[in-house]
């Protein structure tokens, strides 16, 4: 399985030993001689370490200030990385992915969303009636959490949404990557859309901390919290199309995408993952140019755009059109709509035409609901999963930059 080995390679790679190098094994039955292979990861030597382990060996105190040398080596080794899988539900609705918090550990699953930057969970601080059957977390069920007295959050999302509560840190794993006081936000109310939602147990913000919507001191997000410890202070998404993605922290994995990244840089001033295109095509047409200003938002299902954009792409779909019962462009299921592509820096973004065909309005199934719709009201474009699962995007925090590749 693609990800056992990267975790075992990066589990490795954190204590510094290599991985499980092949052994060499000699000998008669019953004996085996293993000759070590030196671990080509393995460059970094370091005296003080070296000698406290040789002090801790034998029992013997560490001086302080040999320990303070330590200290300053561990803080400054980057050697993280890590890899969870995400699973999108009906539709590619959303991509629900797994966490763990507190200790012992409860697992739930979340939406992890580049357009938000709260992490928040159902708990049991929610009234009963608002729980159906996400699972929830109990922080007085966890030795390890501790309530940020006075603290308090509430979020409004885009499609009308919304969720508030109070705020504990506590211990979050997200595959092998673990960060020890996240801020982790309670759900005491949610509104329907969330009660709704049976298989979403919360929201894991991967937009930027600032904002944030904890009252009077905003929180880290976990990817703001975990990004030290990275080789490298990115994370990558892989969504597909009906079928397990995932999202990975720390590096840049050559066999997930093909051809080369095209690299545009982000405006974070809104707190999201902002950046411009130069234009869009569509079909086989040449690139036409528009500068489309929007975000890359893994929350957001659809693929919103400027009107007159909209209008140019349905113009060339045989039978679309605007239908205010459905509050967006609808058209029949077949043919498959011609592709729409849009510019990343001197690359290109292809969205398939059948990613565009996204999802039958009635049983039928004669009419579609597109999956490009337009970004009326809320200001900028939003680049979400229509767009994102058709592509491996990197979302460097380092370089302050969003790398597009075909995959
Ligand atoms: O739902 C949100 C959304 C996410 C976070 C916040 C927020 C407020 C305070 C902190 O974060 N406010 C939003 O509104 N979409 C997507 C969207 C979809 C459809 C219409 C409007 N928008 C934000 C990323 C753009």
């Amino acid at each position: 399985m693609l990800l056992y080995p990267t975790l075992l390679t990066a589990a490795f790679a954190a204590t510094g030993m290599a991985a499980a190098a092949p052994a060499h094994t000699t000998g008669n039955k019953g004996t085996a001689s293993l000759v070590q292979v030196r671990n080509p990861n393995f460059e970094f030597r370091h005296g003080p370490l070296a000698l406290a382990k040789a002090y801790q060996k034998f029992g013997a105190p560490i001086p302080e200030d040999l320990r303070a040398a330590v200290a300053r080596f561990r803080r400054n080794q980057k050697r993280q990385t890590g890899t969870v899988e995400t699973d999108a539900e009906k539709h590619d609705v959303e991509y629900l992915t797994p966490i763990s918090i507190g200790t012992p550990p409860q697992d739930l699953i979340v939406d992890f969303d580049t357009g938000s930057s709260d992490l928040w969970v159902f708990s049991t601080e929610m009234a009963a009636k608002d729980i159906k059957g996400q699972a929830v977390y109990d922080p007085n069920n966890s030795s390890t959490s501790e309530k940020l007295q006075g603290s308090t959050w509430q979020i409004t999302y885009g499609d009308g949404s919304s969720s508030s509560g109070d705020v504990y840190l506590d211990t979050v794993t997200i595959g092998n990557l673990t960060v020890p006081n996240q801020a982790v936000e309670a759900a005491k109310k949610v509104s329907d859309e969330f009660t709704d939602d049976p298989n979403n147990d919360g929201l894991l913000g991967l937009g930027f901390s600032s904002i944030n919507t904890v009252q009077p001191t905003p929180q880290n997000t976990f990817f703001d919290n975990v990004k030290k410890n990275l080789d490298t202070p990115l994370f990558t998404t892989d969504l597909k199309h009906g079928a397990p993605g995932s999202y990975n922290f720390g590096y840049i994995d050559p066999a997930a995408y093909i051809g080369n990244i095209s690299w545009t840089p982000v405006d974070n001033s809104q707190g999201f993952w902002g950046f411009t295109s130069p234009g869009y095509a569509v079909g086989t047409e040449t690139l036409r140019n528009h500068s489309i200003s929007g975000i890359a938002d893994t929350g957001t299902t659809l693929l919103l755009l400027p009107k007159s954009i909209v209008k140019a792409y349905y113009s060339e779909v045989q039978g679309a059109q605007y239908d205010s019962s459905q509050g967006g462009y609808v058209f029949p299921c077949s043919p498959t709509p011609p592709d729409f592509v849009f510019g990343v820096n001197n690359g290109i973004v292809t969205v398939p035409g059948d990613m565009v065909l996204y999802a039958p309005i009635d049983s039928a199934n004669q009419n579609c609901f597109g999956g490009i719709q337009s970004d009326t009201g809320i200001g900028f474009s939003i680049f979400g999963d229509v767009a994102l699962k058709t592509s491996f995007v990197v979302f460097d925090a380092g370089g302050l930059q969003l790398g597009w590749a075909a995959k």
